[in-house]
């Protein structure tokens, strides 16, 4: 007896990060073989787990925030993936995030499963004290869900080294231990690695490195749009200037600014450090609203914020050749069908932002050694392990005319029901 009869907690309809995702499953379905019957594993969350996260305000009322960590799928190993603090986090978001983590870290080939957590809050809102008190709670909220070799967290959007220095702390005041390895992208003084900081950035240029010559596009002197000037975003606007590239729009939270001979990175991360965003950077030529980002005319664009960003419309209204996903999810499935229509070179996020979590991956097998590796070391594993795994999806892409997404969804679905049939359902 089979029984499909979804969970209450499960939209079939849902029309969210979380729809988009099983969308992307239906695509790669077909692709599976024997498999196929394993598929519903992938449309439902292992574990989900919702808090509640009390604080004390400074002034000494009581705020109350909802807080999640979703373990997606642990056939391959303990789960693994970051925690975002944002004022618009959802269960089908972080559902949603969770799953990418599944499918990315069986794309890169590290020994994980996929998690991810978030607590809907406006960290901008809260003081120093504050943060630190509500990420210390919902650590302690989450602890009978995470650990070393359970489910290890690391930064994600508004969260950062520090942030992960303090849940290693509360965790391991629970745990009586020194835990370094509960979370990944921790401060060096404390267990971190080289090169994490800007792993997914790097990795952002690697495979972009690795499309642009595919496509006949020459870093040096091409044109980048960029949305997002934070870890992501602001990392690879720095490392593709460096290798000669014009960054000539950047869009974050608070505006746009524009430059045709291409924007001066280090004066604009300068700049933002100081103003908390690139609204008002003296040094660009012109200022856009905010929906015009997406009709300046681009070799590259890297959406490197949110979710579902590159909609339908602005597919029909982009103007570039490649688009390198820094974020988790910003193309619909709509709009990756346009993009395909018209030629456009889509590499998805479950690839192209995966040095993160490689470098996280290395971090956590440095704090288990206590033996720390040089930053050329870091760097050179890196790239190797994103230029496998691009070569490896690209050639599937190929062989069976889909998408790189599919093409990236059909090697790492296999991988995790490959796991999946060979542990077997039996006690
Ligand atoms: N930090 C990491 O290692 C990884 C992050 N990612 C993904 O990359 C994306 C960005 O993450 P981070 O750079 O870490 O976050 P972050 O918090 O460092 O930066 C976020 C950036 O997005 C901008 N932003 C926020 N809302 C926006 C909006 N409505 N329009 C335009 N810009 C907006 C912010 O101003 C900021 O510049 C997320 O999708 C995240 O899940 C993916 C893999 C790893
Ligand atoms: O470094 C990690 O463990 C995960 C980073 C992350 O959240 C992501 O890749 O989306």
């Amino acid at each position: 007896m089979t029984s499909h009869a979804l969970p209450s907690y499960l939209n079939p309809d849902d029309l969210g990060p979380w729809g988009q995702y099983l969308q992307q499953v239906d695509r790669v379905t077909p692709h599976l073989g024997n498999l196929a019957r394993w598929v519903e594993t992938l449309k439902r969350p292992k574990r989900i787990l919702t808090v509640d996260v009390p604080i004390e305000r400074d002034d000494g009322t009581v705020a109350h925030f909802e807080g999640y960590r979703v373990q997606h799928n642990l056939s391959r190993g303990p789960g693994k993936g970051g925690v975002r603090f944002h004022q618009d986090v959802t269960l089908s978001e972080v559902m949603a995030l969770s799953a990418w983590m599944s499918v990315k870290n069986a794309a890169v080939n590290v020994p994980y499963g996929g998690a991810k957590g978030g607590i809907r809050v406006d960290p901008s809102k809260l003081s120093k004290g504050e943060l630190q008190r509500l990420t210390r709670r919902y650590t302690s909220e989450i602890s009978m869900l995470i650990g070393p070799t359970k489910d290890i967290p690391a930064p994600d959007v508004n969260t950062n080294e520090q942030v992960m220095a303090w849940m290693m702390d509360s965790y391991a005041m629970i745990e009586g231990n020194l835990s370094t390895g509960v979370v990944t992208g921790k401060p060096i003084s404390l267990g971190g690695s080289l090169g994490r900081r800007e792993a997914t950035g790097r990795g952002v240029f690697v495979v972009g490195q690795e499309a642009a010559q595919r496509r006949g596009v020459a870093i040096a002197g091409a044109k980048i749009a960029i949305q997002g000037f934070g870890n992501v975003g602001g990392i690879a606007a720095t490392i593709f200037a460096d290798a000669g590239a014009k960054i000539v729009a950047v869009q974050d939270h608070t505006g746009t600014v524009l430059r045709e001979g291409g924007l001066d990175v280090a004066q604009l991360h300068a700049y933002v450090a100081e103003a908390g965003g690139v609204k008002g950077f003296p040094g660009a030529d012109a200022t856009l609203e905010r929906d015009a980002f997406w009709d300046v005319e681009s070799d590259i664009l890297i959406p490197a914020a949110l979710e579902r960003q590159i909609t339908a419309d602005v597919a029909q209204r982009l103007r570039t050749k490649i688009i390198l996903e820094g974020a988790n999810g910003p193309t619909t499935p709509e709009a990756d069908d346009i993009l395909g229509d018209k030629d456009v070179l889509v590499v998805p996020d479950v690839l192209a932002n995966a040095g993160g979590v490689t470098v996280s991956y290395f971090e956590w097998v440095q704090d288990f050694s206590s033996f720390f590796w040089t930053e050329d070391e870091i760097n050179a594993r890196l790239t190797r392990i994103m230029q496998n795994a691009f070569g490896a999806v690209w050639t599937v892409a190929q062989e069976k005319k889909v998408s790189l997404r599919t093409a990236t969804f059909i090697v790492a679905c296999t991988r995790i029901l490959q796991a999946r049939e060979v542990r077997g359902l039996y006690p």
